[in-house]
C-alpha cells in the first residue's frame, strides 16, 4: 500500500469561471491559473501521483505547453487514472478538503464526488470531500484564494 498527500492553492479574481470538482459554482469570482485552475483535482492529482512516486503535476502538465492553456481538469485526471492503471495499482480510498471562506461548497459536493468517481472509475464511496473556513484568517479568510488539501491511499 502507498499513501500520497496533495495541496494547491489558486487566486480568487475577477472575470474567471470558478470551477471546483469539476462543478461550475456561481460566484461573482474564479480562481486564475494557466488550466481551469480547479484546486481540488489538482491537490487530488498530486496526491495519486506523490502515492505511485510519480514528481507531481507541474512535471506532467507543464503550465508551460499551451496545449494545458484552460484546460479542464477532469481530462488531466482521466490521464492520471490512465497512469495508475499502468503502474498497476488501484484506488483504495480518497479524503480531501477545501478550504475557502466562501462560497459554500456543500450544496456541489455530492456533484464533485460524482464527477470525480466517475473520471477515476471509483466507487463514490471511496471518494471522500469536505469543507472548511479558517475563519477569516488567512489568504482564504481574506477570500483572495482557495486552497485544497487530499490524501490518498493505493493498493496494488
Ligand atoms: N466554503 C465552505 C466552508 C464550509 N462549509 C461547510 O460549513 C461547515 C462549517 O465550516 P467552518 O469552517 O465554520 O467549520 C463545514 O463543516 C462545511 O460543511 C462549506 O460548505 N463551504
Ligand atoms: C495543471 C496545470 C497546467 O498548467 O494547471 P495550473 O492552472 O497552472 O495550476 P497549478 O496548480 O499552478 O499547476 C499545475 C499545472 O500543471
Amino acid at each position: 500500500m502507498k499513501v500520497g498527500i496533495g495541496y494547491d492553492v489558486h487566486a480568487l479574481v475577477e472575470n474567471r469561471k470558478l470551477v471546483i470538482g469539476g462543478v461550475k459554482i456561481p460566484y461573482d469570482k474564479g480562481l486564475e491559473g494557466h488550466s481551469d485552475a480547479d484546486v481540488l483535482i489538482h491537490a487530488i492529482m498530486d496526491s495519486l501521483l506523490g502515492a505511485m512516486g510519480e514528481k507531481d503535476i507541474g512535471c506532467f502538465f507543464p503550465d508551460s505547453d499551451n496545449e494545458y492553456k484552460d484546460v479542464d481538469s477532469r481530462v488531466l485526471l482521466r490521464r492520471v487514472s490512465q497512469i495508475i492503471k499502468e503502474n498497476k495499482y488501484h484506488i483504495g480510498n480518497i479524503d480531501s478538503v477545501i478550504i475557502a471562506q466562501k462560497p459554500k461548497m456543500m450544496d456541489y459536493i455530492q456533484n464533485m464526488k460524482e464527477n470525480i468517481s466517475f473520471d477515476l472509475e471509483i466507487d463514490i464511496k471511496n471518494i471522500n470531500i469536505k469543507a472548511t473556513t479558517t475563519e477569516y484568517l488567512g489568504f482564504e479568510g481574506r477570500g483572495e484564494g482557495i486552497a485544497a488539501q487530499a490524501i490518498c491511499l493505493l493498493e496494488n
